[in-house]
């Protein structure tokens, strides 16, 4: 057992892929064995986490993660004096093992109580043993109860494989269904599905672990899986023979930033960017200019030689004393062949006019913002991205959910959210570029390359202007030499951890992160 995401390598494998090496451990092994391990690994685990709980309580479900919690109940009966399990199932529906757990558990005197405990102090302990990776729809009634309590209660909490409700692909939890009882997995919305208004607020005294077997589960790292995973512990259960046999589909990024170090190296040599944005609207009296600030001051602390700044609003001063370093300059003043360009940021419909030169004359470039709407809407931008990939040359998509929406043709930002796995998969076969869907647990993909889930960053990144310094910083990568997925990866890491990094009582704006890069 070991804590997920402090291993080297960290990977994540689908649903499909774990039921598979369960199906191929279980027929090497007497039956129950992988039951019970779970049950020991997770009895140790519960005892690690709360050595001084009074109470520890234990719901279990009706499959296979409530018999994870039966099986950790035996061992635990032993050591602790105050073991409650409240289980929610039915004898007749269970599966085999399970059913051969809730007997064993009976046998060794475990009691079943009717009502969770009384009351749950700080130190206690809750185990979510209800649904695991064979959850369908979301809990209701009964159950739906029992995990209010348990993530509002100050006590600590494990969640038994993921947490239950969690979708484990996709990161969503599972939506009620509006009219009886369809099923649905792997975050694909049906028609009739209501979203969850239950959701509780946790805690603050409450310390959240997920202790998750065999292998890692993507839905544990984006979405609202984060929140509701806390720490992941992750035990193989003995089987690692076969989770190697079986190929991940995502990677946890650990992608690191390459800078330009040569002691020779002249700024010419450190790369050239250009933002282009900044749109502004004389009669409403707007500007965007700031967001090719932040994009241009991410770019300079990124490591780019010289980084200029096509302004598509002519009212915005062609300086910026809080940024001198920043050239103003035309694009068409430029080799667009030598420089990486990351165009959209703050560059409303404007924009639009330069898309096609940049598309035809930049072997590097970033798409952001409203870059991205104008190829939402255009085909034949669609077709000149494909020519780009036939090219060889380099293009970084950067959509926030509701850009993946337009540029998906989807209703919104939550059809997006309900798959985001699914969604930059998509968005990588239809523009054939490296994509980056940011949110919690940004996800990057690009042709042929293995998909990343990135676990840095926090809610503090969610302030105007974030996304704007990210463009300019995998934009500063590129120009130095990192090919697009590598310098997205690294970028997308550095930013969030940026992030993680700043004082907890300090407010993180935009330009502090683009000048701690
Ligand atoms: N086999 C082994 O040796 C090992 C197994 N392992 C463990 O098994 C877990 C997977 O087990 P599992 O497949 O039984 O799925 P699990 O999530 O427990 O239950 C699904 C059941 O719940 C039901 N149901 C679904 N949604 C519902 C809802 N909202 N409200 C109410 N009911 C709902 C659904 O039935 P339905 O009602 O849809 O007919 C189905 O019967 C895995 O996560 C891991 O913990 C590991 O320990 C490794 C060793
Ligand atoms: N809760 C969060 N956890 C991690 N990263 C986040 C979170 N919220 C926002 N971010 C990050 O902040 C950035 C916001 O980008 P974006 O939505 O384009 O903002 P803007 O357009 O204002 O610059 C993205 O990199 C995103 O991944
Ligand atoms: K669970």
């Amino acid at each position: 057992m070991h804590r997920f995401l402090s291993a080297p390598v960290a990977v994540c494998h689908s649903i499909e892929a774990t039921r598979l090496i369960e199906a191929t451990a279980m027929a090497d092994l007497p039956p129950r064995a992988l039951m019970q391990r779970a049950g020991q690994s997770l009895a140790r685990f519960a005892l690690a986490v709360a050595p001084h709980a009074r109470t520890i309580w234990i719901a279990c479900g009706p499959g296979n993660n409530g018999g994870d919690g039966m099986e950790a109940a035996i061992h635990l009966r032993r050591l602790h004096p105050n073991v409650v399990v409240t289980w929610f199932g039915d004898m007749r529906q269970l599966p085999s093992e399970a059913k051969q757990a809730l007997e064993a558990a009976m046998e060794a005197g475990v009691t079943f109580a009717i009502q969770p405990p009384d009351s749950l102090r700080p130190g206690d302990l809750c185990i979510d043993a209800l649904l695991g990776i064979g959850a369908n729809r979301a809990p209701k009634g009964k159950m739906n109860e029992w995990l209010q309590l348990m993530r509002s209660a100050p006590s600590d909490l494990i969640s038994v494989d993921v947490p239950s409700g969690l979708d484990a692909e996709s990161g969503v939890l599972l939506p009620n269904m509006g009219f009886g009882e369809t099923t649905m997995m792997a975050g694909i919305l049906l028609p009739g599905a209501l979203p969850d208004i239950t959701r509780s607020v946790k805690h603050p005294q409450q310390r959240r672990y997920t202790l998750t077997f065999l292998s890692g589960k993507p839905g544990l790292l984006t979405g609202e899986g984060i929140d509701l995973a806390g720490e992941i512990w992750l035990d193989p259960l003995g089987a690692e023979t076969w989770v190697r046999a079986v190929q991940p589909e995502w990677t946890v990024n650990r992608s690191k930033p390459k800078r330009v170090v040569d002691h020779h190296a002249h700024k010419g040599a450190r790369g050239d960017v250009v933002i282009v944005g900044g749109a502004g609207d004389a009669q409403k009296d707007h500007s965007m200019a700031g967001a090719c600030t932040l994009a241009g001051a991410a770019a300079l602390h990124g490591g780019a030689g010289r980084v200029y700044m096509h302004l598509l609003d002519a009212r915005a001063p062609r300086n910026n004393p809080l940024q001198p370093e920043l050239m103003y300059r035309s694009i068409r003043d430029l080799d667009l062949q030598k420089v990486t360009a990351v165009c959209g940021c703050g560059g409303g419909d404007a924009v639009g006019t330069l898309i096609p030169d940049l598309f035809t004359d930049c072997k590097q470039l970033v798409l952001d913002a409203d870059a991205l709407n104008v190829v939402a809407t255009d085909a034949a931008l669609r077709t000149l991205l494909q020519y780009r990939a036939q090219m060889g040359w380099q293009t970084v998509m950067t959509p926030h959910p509701l850009e993946a929406a337009r540029l998906l043709g989807r209703k919104d930002a939550a059809e997006v959210q309900a798959n985001r796995l699914q969604a930059v998969r998509e968005l990588v076969d239809v523009f054939e570029c490296v994509v980056v869907l940011k949110g919690s647990g940004t996800l990057i993909a690009g042709p042929g390359m293995p998909c990343h889930i990135n676990v840095t960053g926090n809610s503090r990144l969610a302030t105007a202007g974030t996304g704007d310094v990210l463009a300019g910083f995998i934009g500063a990568l590129m120009a130095q030499g990192m090919p697009a997925f590598e310098a997205a990866c690294a970028a997308v890491r550095r930013h969030g951890e940026v992030a993680d990094e700043w004082p907890t009582a300090t407010q993180l704006t935009a330009l502090d992160v683009a000048h701690r890069l």
